[in-house]
């Protein structure tokens, strides 16, 4: 039955009147200022009581527009020191929030005072076309951070004062990849995806992963650095699941040391590093011939891969571009083998960004596989790999995933192949299908993806790093007074201001066989990133220098003139 127009405005303003009563317990810190960026807002984790609080708005909000669609709420701050941490909003899809929302997200956030924060809210509604007495659906997890708890009650704070108009559910202390499952399943109105729980994505990836092996286990032992976050308890729950094929060896996974969060461990830290955990190096843990590790980051949403050559003694990263590589190498052979012609066949291609080695680009390139160069950030390698059948995109850095496309999905399905391999090929893509997330890239997914395309190839790590050679290369950061100041274009590759840097930049870049560098404001911290790759290591160091002093001097609108 409709509510009376007086009924109706009773029940407004009793939501409103409680909005403001939890509010009054969050008040906004002075003097600090939110953004919701890439990563969702992300600072110490004292400061983001008010911010968190003002999330569950938002989220109820969108939930709300969306006709009462499931929204996912992260408290998380990834590879970040333990201290910091942060949120993030999932969209019904398991993706990230619709960008053209981020800015509701920061301008909620940073309302002075109760007051603008209710108008503020009342004006959204409006201006968003929220139906306030529609009901909302939020679940939400946390990482291991100690400031998480306090978050959580934040978030409930916020959720409660629209009492039991807003469904909760709670995953608990999850990874970020494990709360986009849920999420995506639970909006999945066909029931086809997987059951919307942590047991029901660990039961689909393991059986998947199994049946991808088949006979060809049981497989190598990996290490897993799971960075002493909460990718350990992901790792503990699969293990007994797939034990008789591959078996895991979780290291560093001390949840509750202080302090230990990604300190001297993770993905971040071997990526940035170029090396491997202390830790791992001092056991000796690689040191067998044959033995790989890789590491995840603190919310295990991303991966690396390693292992010591043999003949050399030296570490080698398997990263982000080695994953994608291998992957559209493989998925590229398997399409062949399907033998899909016509209407069914499959479209296939790769999504980069600026930062994805040289070398990478080259390599696929001379295979003929399609590259896209987009901008740093998940969300938009994923937007673009959604053009493609099979879309491959990673981050240098290990964050990303493989997106296979309704259509695809469906052909492979209902295909009528035309001989045994082919038969088996189809099986094989729908298999990883249900393997890999479709929401967005899962350190343990992505773990057993690599693992099932070298059981397939028959390879170990020497063999999956034989394909290319990285270019040595350096990533820097420049402090400067305003990173605002730096506009890019050309997917982040070129500058448009300051005016005349770029011009500069390609004189130095000119001088080094293969050079290559770019300049860019993070999206994730007060400074620009020099990222410089080169044929030798020492013209790296060189080119790098150059390019980082020419920052600093356009910062610091000191003259912008050099030798060629
Ligand atoms: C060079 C680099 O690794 N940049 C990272 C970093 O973004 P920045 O905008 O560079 O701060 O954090 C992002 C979010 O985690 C991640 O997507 C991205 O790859
Ligand atoms: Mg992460």
């Amino acid at each position: 039955m409709a509510l009376s127009s007086t009924s109706a405005a009773h029940a407004h303003a009793v939501l409103l009147n409680s909005l403001t009563e939890a509010s009054n317990l969050y008040p906004k810190e002075e003097g600090v200022t939110y953004s919701y960026g890439t990563a969702g807002f992300r600072t110490l984790g004292a400061k983001l009581p008010a911010a968190v609080f003002r999330t569950a708005l938002l989220a109820v909000l969108r939930s709300k527009r969306l006709e009462g669609a499931s929204i996912g709420v992260m408290i998380t701050a990834s590879h970040n020191p333990e201290p910091d941490n942060g949120v993030k909003i999932v969209d019904p899809s398991g993706e990230m929030l619709d960008p053209t929302w981020e800015q509701h997200a920061t301008a909620l956030s940073n309302c002075p005072s109760t007051d603008s924060l209710i108008s503020t809210f009342t004006t959204l509604a409006t201006h968003l076309h929220v139906d306030l007495s529609q009901p909302a659906s939020i679940i939400f997890a946390r990482d291991t951070r100690p400031s998480g708890p306090d978050l959580v009650k934040a978030l409930e704070a916020g959720l409660h004062a629209f009492g039991d108009n807003v469904k909760i559910k709670d995953v608990g202390v999850t990874t970020t990849p494990i709360l986009h499952y849920v999420v995506k399943a639970t909006n999945d109105q066909s029931g086809t995806y997987g059951a919307p729980t942590i047991e029901g994505y660990m039961q689909k990836m393991s059986k998947a992963f199994k049946e991808l092996v088949g006979i060809r286990g049981p497989l190598v032992p990996l290490f897993v650095d799971c960075a002493n976050g909460v990718g350990s308890s992901a790792v503990d729950t699969m293990i007994p699941l797939i034990e008789d094929v591959l078996l895991l060896r979780p290291m560093n996974t001390a949840t509750g040391t202080k302090g230990a969060l990604n300190d001297e461990c993770g993905a971040d830290y071997v990526k940035t590093k170029q090396a491997m955990p202390p830790n791992l190096a001092q056991l000796g843990t690689l040191d067998k011939p044959g033995t790989t590790g890789c590491s995840f980051d603190g919310d295990a949403d991303r991966i690396v891969f390693y292992y010591v050559e043999d003949a050399t003694r030296t570490f080698k990263l398997l990263d982000g571009d080695k994953i994608a590589t291998m992957a559209a190498v493989y998925f590229k052979e398997l399409l062949l083998r399907t033998k899909l012609t016509g209407e069914e066949k499959l479209s296939m291609g790769v999504v980069q960004t600026a930062y994805a080695n040289g070398s990478s680009t080259k390599y696929l390139e001379s295979r003929d596989i399609p590259v896209e160069c987009v901008q740093t950030g998940v969300k938009h390698l994923h937007h673009a790999a959604k053009k493609f059948d099979i879309g491959i995109y990673f981050e240098a850095n290990g964050h990303g995933t493989v997106l296979f496309s309704p259509h695809a999905i469906e052909t492979l399905r209902k295909a009528s192949p035309v001989t045994l391999e082919a038969g088996n090929a189809i099986r094989h893509l729908l298999n990883f299908y249900e393997l890999i997330n479709q929401a967005v890239g899962d350190a343990m997914s992505d773990m057993l993806l690599v693992e099932a395309v070298l059981a397939h190839k028959g390879w170990g790590s020497a063999e999956w790093n034989a394909g290319y050679q990285d270019l040595p290369n350096k990533l820097e950061k420049v402090i400067v007074p305003d990173r605002n100041h730096f506009v890019t274009y050309d997917a982040e590759r070129r500058l448009s201001h300051p005016v005349g840097l770029q011009e500069l930049v390609d004189i130095e870049v000119g001088k080094y066989e293969m050079g290559r560098a770019f300049v860019r404001p993070s999206g994730t911290e007060d400074c620009v990133r020099v990222y410089a790759e080169a044929k030798t290591k020492e013209d790296v160091e060189v080119l790098i220098g150059n390019v980082a002093r020419l920052v600093q001097e356009a910062s610091t609108g000191q003259s912008m003139v050099v030798a060629s």
